[in-house]
């Protein structure tokens, strides 16, 4: 039996699996998915187990063996390798990287360099080899290393040089001369917790004996013995020494008679272990709800891999059909995947999947610490749970059933990973549960135009991209391979109880300017915000800026302050006084005078968060508000501590980015004001309108989902904008139909594809000149495929033209169909894998990208 290895160098050389011999006391421990230690050169490398097979590509004489097998259990499971490959396939990864996304950080290897003794010191003790006279003898100073590290069994270099201070090159001497070895270990970055546990070793009876022997002067040792009779249970070594108020040395005493044991004991580091979560209940479902219910519960219960696309308007009970869907899944024994953006993962959402399923859930997300994450990802792994709530990567969680998978606010952009491997999890959603005949449930009030073009029959779609295919679904890739699915359409267009939607005013800012109001609000929202506050209702105010201002420019000579590494202009934060860059984090004081004409105007421009709070103080004094953005919700549990705050109506209004626009249910919330409407809509993307639509209406769904109606401000510039009059009226279809349009007259998805390439380097020659090689050489490639319409853009600036300092230039493709472009891309990149080498050009490629900066 032999072992495909990938080991952890994501290079293109070793972009493939290298076979291992399975030792034979390894055998029962070798599988698909092993995470094992294996010689590669002169170095030993982690790697992942991806096949076991019996004809290997070489003499198997040659072959090496597996060192070690990393854990008890494969942390991946055979499913998760072959999604692993698709992934690196459909989004143009080396393998491992794919691999090393599936497993927590806390499994990423770190290689240590030991010291053993070497085998130059054949008999073991130093003694005989004195004796043998064919060695050369060895100083005292050397037996000392050589006793000290035989004690150690091995030792991290590290620490065998700050305990031989100055002996270092006697060290090196010495490993040069084989007397001492070094070896290259494999540890983790984390490994399960272990607290100290007390365990009584006799009965109560023999305990109580044993305390009635001890001489009086030991009445610590007597408690301890009489505390374990009277509670014969193992107990946490810390607890016990407090419980009793005595010292380490007392209990150790204890064990050093054999009247009680002291072991390791693994714990689990549980985020929620200090929570309750009241139980709660099915609700009755509403018409609508059960509708969509039952189909999804059919689906699930037929085992059929189908795709749901669930379009409910905000507050029309999504949730609780999720939480219904999930028990029929369970019922069936299978296991739930359920997807959330990472900011919407707030304590609300857990109570209410915790609430439903108690300990059966697990929950994923970047604000754990790495040791939690890593406890609730072994949880999955060791079957103690059957439902997986998180962010992004969660689709990866290591459960072998898989009976349903949703995605909540599935039209949302952080869905997309922007760093290696830049998979879409919708994407690869619909690949996992293909894989495991599951159900997918794509859950929005706004729904991406993919999901939706994804529900068209195959006749519509050609009819609107002409040859198109839905792009949103699986290519048939490798071992992959799948019928494509249609995506099914259900609505929910009532919020339960008959609940109107809020009432939406547009307000047109240019008349307010017009009419001399130079604030940020205008005068409708100013009256309203008046009006709650005198009622003791809550607002929510979305400004999707962070910081104090966008930009600082001079009103004399219109000088703009910029990122000297990245050509993007600086922000300002108040609290600091400092101008900052969000690219690379560089950082100035704010200047008094322009630094390029000396005039004195020079001004914050725009408004952010900062400004918005300053300026809410000035015009409703005594007002109390919360402001959430990335500045203020850095630390640890500061989210949760922020809409707790609110949720106990300790504040009147919560002013945030976007992450206040998503998935709160907070009942005393009436007023939502959008201040700049157009910040979104005026960035240079095709999805700009999209992002509007999406942004408003979310937002505005904040308001009025309890008894007490809503009622919305929508601040902007172009009152006229389709994106903003459609989220008025919560017309949804209105809206689709004009951007479809769009996307439709400029070849964008979801008609055609995308693929971004991004080159960067520090001098613009070599950039260009290379650019224009990588367009060359895809455009040649790309005729072998006609009559395939390909469309190669560019190569173009950037519109982010530099970071840090490297220039940057792209290449846009447009295609249609299944075509494998992807590869081509691949290929002419390839091209230029010298000049990557030799002079550290980067090339990026982003399959379906959503970011195009
Ligand atoms: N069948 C029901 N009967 C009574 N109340 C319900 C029912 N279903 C849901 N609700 C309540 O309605 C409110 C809105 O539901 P939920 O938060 O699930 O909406 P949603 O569709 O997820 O909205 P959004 O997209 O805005 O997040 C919640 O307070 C929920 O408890
Ligand atoms: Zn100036
Ligand atoms: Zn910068």
């Amino acid at each position: 039996m032999y072992a495909k290895v990938i080991v952890d160098v994501p290079a293109k050389q070793t972009n493939r699996g290298f076979d291992y011999l399975i030792p034979e006391a390894l055998r029962e421990w070798v599988a698909i998915g092993s995470r094992v230690a294996v010689p590669f050169g002169p170095r030993k490398l982690q790697g992942f187990v991806v096949e076991l097979h019996d004809r290997p590509d070489f003499d198997p004489a040659k072959l090496k063996p597996i060192s070690e097998v990393l854990d008890l259990y494969p942390p991946l499971t055979p499913d998760l390798v072959e999604l692993a490959e698709w992934v690196s396939q459909t989004y143009l990864c080396h393998e491992i990287t794919a691999l090393q996304a599936m497993v927590p950080g806390a499994l990423k290897a770190k290689y240590e360099r030991h010291i053993k003794v070497g085998d130059k010191d054949l008999d073991g003790a130093h003694g005989d080899l004195l004796s043998q006279g064919q060695h050369t003898l060895l100083l005292p100073i050397e037996e000392d290393i050589i006793e000290f590290v035989r004690g150690k069994g091995s030792i991290e270099i590290g620490s065998l040089l700050s305990k031989f201070t100055s002996q270092g090159s006697l060290i090196k001497q010495m490993i040069t001369q084989g007397q001492l070895l070094e070896v290259q270990l494999i540890k983790d970055r984390m490994s399960a917790k272990k607290v100290l546990t007390v365990f009584p070793v006799e009965q109560p009876l023999q305990l109580m004996d044993w305390a009635e022997q001890l001489p009086d002067k030991s009445k610590k040792q007597k408690q301890v013995l009489l505390y374990l009779a009277e509670s014969p249970y193992p107990i946490k070594l810390s607890d016990l020494l407090s419980e009793l108020n005595i010292s380490a040395s007392t209990v150790k005493g204890l064990a050093d008679k054999g009247y009680l044991s002291i072991k390791e004991v693994e714990v689990q580091r549980d985020p929620y272990a200090l929570r309750t979560f009241p139980r709660t209940v099915p609700l009755t479902l509403t018409p609508e709800q059960e509708v969509v219910f039952g189909s999804i519960s059919q689906a699930v219960n037929e085992l059929e891999h189908r795709v749901f696309l669930l379009h409910g308007v905000t507050g029309s009970g999504k949730t609780e059909v999720y939480l219904q869907s999930i028990q029929t899944c369970l019922d069936q024994g299978r296991e739930a995947i359920v997807l959330v953006p990472e900011i919407s993962l707030t304590p609300q959402m857990v109570e209410r999947f915790k609430g439903r399923f108690g300990n059966q859930v697990a929950v994923l997300h970047s604000r754990l610490s790495q040791g939690e994450r890593f406890d609730e990802w072994r949880k999955i792994m060791l079957k103690q749970v059957n439902v997986v709530i998180g962010a992004r990567s969660a689709i990866f969680a290591p459960f072998t059933k898989v009976g349903l998978i949703i995605i909540d606010e599935e039209h949302e952009s952080s869905y997309k990973q922007e760093e290696s491997p830049k998979y879409h999890a919708r994407d690869v959603s619909i690949a996992r549960a293909a894989q495991h005949g599951a159900v997918v449930v794509l859950g929005s009030a706004t729904p991406s135009l993919e999901s939706m073009y994804g529900t068209l029959p195959e006749a519509e779609q050609t009819q609107i991209g002409s040859s198109g295919n839905p792009p949103a679904t699986l290519r048939s890739i490798g071992n992959l391979a799948k019928p494509k699915v249609r995506f099914e359409l259900l609505t929910m267009r009532e919020r339960v109880e008959g609940r109107p939607l809020p009432k939406v005013h547009i307000v047109d800012m240019r008349e307010e300017l017009s009419e001399g109001n130079r604030s940020m609000f205008s005068r409708s929202l100013h009256k309203a915000i008046e009006d709650r506050i005198q009622k003791k209702e809550q607002i929510v105010l979305l400004l999707n800026r962070r910081g104090y201002a966008t930009f600082v420019m001079c009103r004399s000579c219109g000088y703009v302050a910029e990122c000297p590494h990245c050509d993007i202009s600086l922000t300002y934060h108040q609290s600091a006084k400092t101008l900052r860059c969000h690219y690379c984090g560089y950082t100035e004081r704010e200047a008094t005078v322009c630094p390029s004409c000396s005039s004195e105007h020079i001004r914050h421009f725009g408004t952010g968060t900062q400004r918005v709070e300053e300026e809410l103080g000035k015009l409703f004094p005594g007002i109390r508000v919360i402001r959430m953005d990335v500045d203020t919700t850095t630390e640890k549990g500061s989210h949760e501590k922020w809409l707790t705050l609110f949720r106990n109506q300790q504040a009147d209004v919560l002013l945030g980015t976007q992450m206040v626009a998503k998935g709160l249910d907070f009942p005393m919330v009436t007023l939502v004001g959008a201040l700049a409407a157009d910040t979104v809509l005026n960035l240079p993307d095709f999805r700009a309108a999209e992002r509007t639509f999406q942004l408003l209406t979310q937002v505005g769904g904040r308001a009025g989902r309890h008894e007490l109606p809503g009622e919305v401000f929508i601040q902007t510039y172009t009152p006229e904008h389709y994106s903003i009059i459609s989220a008025s009226k919560h017309d949804y279809t209105s809206f689709m139909d004009k951007e479809m349009g769009f996307r439709k007259f400029h070849d964008y998805p979801p008609f055609h594809r995308l693929i971004l390439i991004t080159l960067s380097h520090e001098q613009i020659p070599l950039l260009m000149r290379s650019a224009e090689t990588f367009a060359a050489k895809l455009k040649e490639l790309a005729k072998s495929l006609a009559p395939v319409p390909i469309e190669i853009l560019g190569p173009v600036a950037s519109p982010i033209s530099r970071i840090k300092d490297r220039y940057r230039f792209q290449c846009m493709v447009k295609y249609r169909g299944e075509a494998s472009i992807a590869g081509l891309v691949q290929q002419a990149a390839a091209t230029l894998s010298d000049v990557e080498k030799q002079y550290k050009l980067t090339i990026s490629i982003d399959v379906d990208p959503q970011v195009l900066m």
